[in-house]
């Protein structure tokens, strides 16, 4: 488990004093896939430094199974830090180093030899599946295949964290997937926790568990990515979920509303989504219910999603249905200027 316990990082940069991380506490359960989002200079980068203590924390604990990595001798940090492996946005490979040498590099660097090395090299390019481009040099290597190297070699010092530094930024959209199919695939074969920090909001709808909102340092939502999905409370949450889940009323459909008409946001969540609601308040009531817009999806193999459906039908009926549909949904009435 890591647990971060308010940690601060400031910078002194002439006379001016920059609160890079600013009082974050944070809690990751291991074997949790834990993302961090926010918009540039949110302070993701620096948080993430100072989990392995690349950057050392102003203040604060990083507890790592319940040991303060602040409070230890190099030494014994030295030691920690290889429960640790990290992958970048850039990849960070040695130019001249093949991408076999490149995997081996961390273990060398330990002092390991020959089988032990070659066995859990070959181990982890089979893994990465790179098995057959273990000569080649990162040149010769297409973006994706780079960070399989990368990913290889923090993983060949059998780490229990694997901190991801925009680990798929640098990436198509293809790519990316088959990046996060990978990190997937650890989890469940490594059993390794993974912290990643990123500002696309679809890798945490991807692959997280949970996540922390960050912006000016602070950690401003967190939660399951289901409930900071289905109701993000902050406006820059709100921001990054509608950037992924499409939910944003076309402007065709909202000019067309005058104050005649019964328009309303029907917001499902998990069961709900299958139950028909709906077509039951409809025919119970007597009204009929036209669907003008939304989708239903899937967040963390939960259905979710929002309907704008107009009532039509008499007010009193309008109404009554609108009553018992709010038993079991969320309801909003969808104006021209509020969507
Ligand atoms: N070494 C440094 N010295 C001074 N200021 C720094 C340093 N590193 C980061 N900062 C500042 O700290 C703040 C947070 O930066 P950080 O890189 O952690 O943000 P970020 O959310 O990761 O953004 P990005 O995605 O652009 O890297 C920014 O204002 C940045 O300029």
């Amino acid at each position: 488990m890591i647990e971060l316990h308010n940690i601060e990082k400031v910078y002194k940069k002439n006379d001016q004093t920059i609160r890079a991380v600013d009082g974050v506490n944070v809690s990751i359960d291991k074997g949790a896939i834990y993302g961090v989002i926010g918009f540039s200079g949110a302070g993701k980068s620096t948080l993430l430094r100072c989990v392995n203590l690349i950057e050392r924390p102003t203040s604060g604990e990083v507890k790592l199974d319940g040991e303060d990595l602040t409070q230890l001798p190099k030494s014994k940090l030295r030691k920690e830090r290889r429960r640790i492996g990290m992958i970048f946005q850039h990849f960070n490979l040695l130019e001249s180093k093949t991408v076999y040498q490149n995997v081996a590099f961390p273990l060398l660097l330990d002092g390991k030899k020959g089988k032990q090395v070659e066995g859990k090299v070959k181990e982890l390019l089979e893994f990465v599946g790179l098995a057959d481009q273990a000569e080649k040099y990162p040149e010769e290597l297409s973006g994706g295949q780079k960070q399989r190297v990368g990913i290889a070699r923090a993983l060949v010092r059998s780490p229990e964290v694997l901190l991801c530094d925009e680990a798929t930024s640098a990436l198509d959209p293809q790519t990316t997937d088959s990046i996060l199919d990978l990190l997937r695939q650890i989890r469940e074969e490594y059993h390794i926790t993974i912290l990643m920090i990123t500002h696309e909001m679809q890798v945490i709808r991807e692959i997280c568990d949970r996540v922390a909102v960050m912006e000016d340092g602070k950690v401003i939502e967190e939660g399951t990515v289901f409930d900071i999905f289905s109701s993000p409370t902050h406006q820059t949450t709100k921001n990054f979920v509608s950037s992924v889940m499409n939910d944003k009323i076309p402007e065709s459909i909202l000019q067309a509303l005058d104050s005649t008409r019964h328009v309303y946001r029907v917001t499902f969540l998990r069961e709900q989504a299958s139950e028909p609601i709906l077509y039951r308040a409809a025919t119970q009531h007597h009204v009929e219910v036209n669907v003008l817009y939304g989708q239903i999806t899937q967040l963390q193999g939960e259905p979710f999603g929002s309907l704008i459906v107009e009532f039509i039908g008499g007010e009193k009926e309008i109404f009554k249905a609108l009553h018992s549909i709010q038993q079991s949904v969320t309801v909003k009435e969808v104006t021209r200027d509020a969507s």
